[in-house]
């Protein structure tokens, strides 16, 4: 079949589309995954003759929005390595062409408006995006093409770059797409991480020369409509750190990395959307992301400061740096590994006294028979006591790689340096919770309603606790969500979800087949803790878990 060829306008079009406020992306993502993937499911069942069944599993998905550079060092060539990098799919649609170099731009191509809805359309119509990340938007019409198609594509977040102006200086995009922004794209947007200039463009043109200045900044633009924002301050003069400021709604986080000295910067914005948006597709929380982002720009950047492409006076780095050098794998593990939920041992210490075992023994056998994450769940347990036995914890756990959590105890958590903490809905607000553990604590929130699992989103949990899903004796006047409450949750999160509640063999399978993706496990007290023997408790629930994996498209 013959292609319709268009040929690239040569300027940037102007648009006269009347301005309007649309609704944030809405979150429908999760059931069309699920579509998708018994249709292919079906497809292939057949096609391999049952028995066979081949294992399905959706990959994260960014998709940029953005214009080519023909250097390589940012635009859609940065987003889909710095995505690759972080182990993503990049898809992407073009928005523009520019000739550029290690010198500045020579010239840009802008791709008719229609044509970046027709790209828009193939790729989102058809692949499960999750993410879409945006780059350079040459024309406010571009602007309003791609709030129609999210309106009509919903993903699971936006990440806006508001990209005006090349590094070289050169401009990038009409002025009338500033309003563009202002009016249609923010209120979309889950971030906006705008440079220096870009924020003060942004807001009427006033420079910003100050920390100072930039909290404000990424207050007013908050203002605007998105859910945060970014604003990034490599550019201050006078600091010796590269300072970001997160902006949540709420709080201010002031980030601070090591500023690299060296030529090869070029590209850094567009990487720093990228993988964040990566993070976000991997199922990260926003602050999570952003931190992740942050180090692995600064360690790009570290890793190609001396490196020599192009004569002119902005290089790019290199994003592959990770397989180059197993040095900087070393912070390449991620803290959370939400294939950890898996099968999730809580601990209860009234049936630990009752079976005659200690805390440890129990933490032990729990993870020879395979659990993949141990909470202390201890209600009883004295302050003093309580650290001392979840420092023992910590040493099994540790030389297991099992992560350890505390529940309820932020206190105690930061005494005995446990991975993390998991907080109901009448404990320490997640918020307050990631404010004195930092982000590289896990932090889970027991959420029985989509509204509460939105909210531990944005406060930056890393996984909801969804129960109790069935009747339970473990927890006093704990109300059942049954596997329709369970079900609504999952679809509405954008964080992975553990099921509790009254599972043990006889029902964990059918909890695992529930059919959603981000269900990654079970957590379980008395039909591991309230039995003779934990260990091979454990590893039978294991087994039970294992089929029900293979049975449906879920990952082990
Ligand atoms: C994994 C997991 N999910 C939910 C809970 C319950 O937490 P919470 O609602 O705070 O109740 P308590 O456990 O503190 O009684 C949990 N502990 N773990
Ligand atoms: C802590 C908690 N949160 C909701 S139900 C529950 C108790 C789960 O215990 P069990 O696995 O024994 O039903
Ligand atoms: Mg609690």
């Amino acid at each position: 079949m013959a292609l319709p060829f268009q040929t690239l306008s040569t300027r940037i079009p102007r648009n006269t589309t009347p301005l309007h406020s649309p609704p944030r992306v809405n979150r429908a993502l999760a059931s069309r995954k699920r579509a998708a993937l018994v249709a292919a499911s079906a497809m292939y069942g057949s096609a391999a003759d049952g028995a066979h069944k081949r294992k399905l599993q959706p990959l994260p998905h960014v998709l940029t929005v953005a214009g080519s550079d023909s250097g390589a060092g940012a635009g859609v060539q940065a987003d889909i390595k710095a995505c690759g990098a972080l182990g993503v799919f990049c898809s992407s649609v073009v928005t523009a062409v520019t000739a550029q170099n290690t010198v500045g731009v020579q010239g840009v191509h802008v791709v008719p408006e229609s044509f970046v809805e027709e790209q828009l359309r193939s790729v989102l119509s058809d692949m499960d995006v999750d993410v879409v990340k945006t780059g350079m938007l040459p024309s406010i019409g571009v602007v309003k093409v791609l709030c129609d198609s999210l309106r009509k594509f919903p993903v699971k977040a936006l990440v806006v770059d508001p990209v005006m102006v090349s590094t070289s200086g050169d401009t990038l995009s009409a002025p009338s797409t500033l309003s563009g922004y202002r009016d249609q794209l923010f209120a979309m947007a889950d971030i906006v991480t705008p440079n220096l200039k870009e924020a003060s463009a942004l807001l009427g043109g006033a420079p910003l020369k100050t920390v100072y200045d930039m909290r404000d900044a990424a207050k007013s633009i908050y203002n605007l409509g998105p859910r945060h924002v970014l604003v990034k301050g490599g550019d201050l003069s006078d600091s010796s750190d590269a300072i970001d400021i997160f902006f949540d709604g709420q709080t201010c986080h002031e980030l601070r990395g090591s500023r690299v000295k060296t030529r090869n910067t070029h590209g850094t914005g567009c990487t720093m959307a990228s993988c964040i948006a990566a993070e976000l597709a991997k199922g990260s929380a926003m602050l999570q992301a952003v931190q992740e982002a942050k180090a692995f720009v600064e360690s790009a950047l570290h890793y190609s400061k001396d490196m020599a492409i192009g004569n002119g006076p902005q290089g790019p780095f290199d994003h592959l740096f990770r397989l180059k050098s197993p040095h900087y794998n070393v912070g390449a593990t991620p803290r959370f590994n939400p294939d950890d939920l898996f099968l999730y041992a809580v601990t209860d210490s009234r049936m630990n006294k009752k079976w005659g075992r200690s805390i440890t023994d129990a933490v032990q056998a729990a993870i020879e028979g395979g659990a993949t994450i141990i909470q202390l769940r201890e209600k009883e347990a004295e302050t003093r006591e309580f650290i001392e036995s979840a420092k023992a914890c910590l040493e099994i756990c540790r030389s297991s790689r099992v992560p350890l959590l505390i529940n309820d105890r932020v206190d105690v958590a930061l005494a005995c340096g446990a991975d993390g903490v998991h907080v109901g809905q009448s404990d320490m607000p997640a918020r307050t919770a990631r404010e004195l553990l930092g982000p590289g604590k896990i932090i889970g929130v027991s959420c029985k309603t989509p509204a509460q699992a939105e909210k531990a989103w944005a406060d930056g949990a890393d996984y909801i606790g969804c129960g109790g899903v069935f009747p339970t004796t473990t927890k006093e006047d704990n109300i059942t969500v049954g596997m329709e409450g369970l079900k609504a949750v999952c679809l509405a999160s954008k964080l992975p979800v553990v099921a509790i509640g009254g599972i043990g063999i006889a029902n964990a399978r059918s909890v695992m087949e529930i059919g959603v993706p981000n269900l990654k496990g079970i957590a379980i007290v008395s039909a591991l803790f309230d039995r003779e023997c934990v260990a091979t408790e454990t590893r039978k629930l294991r087994s039970v878990l294992m089929d029900a994996c293979s049975r449906t498209n879920l990952s082990v």
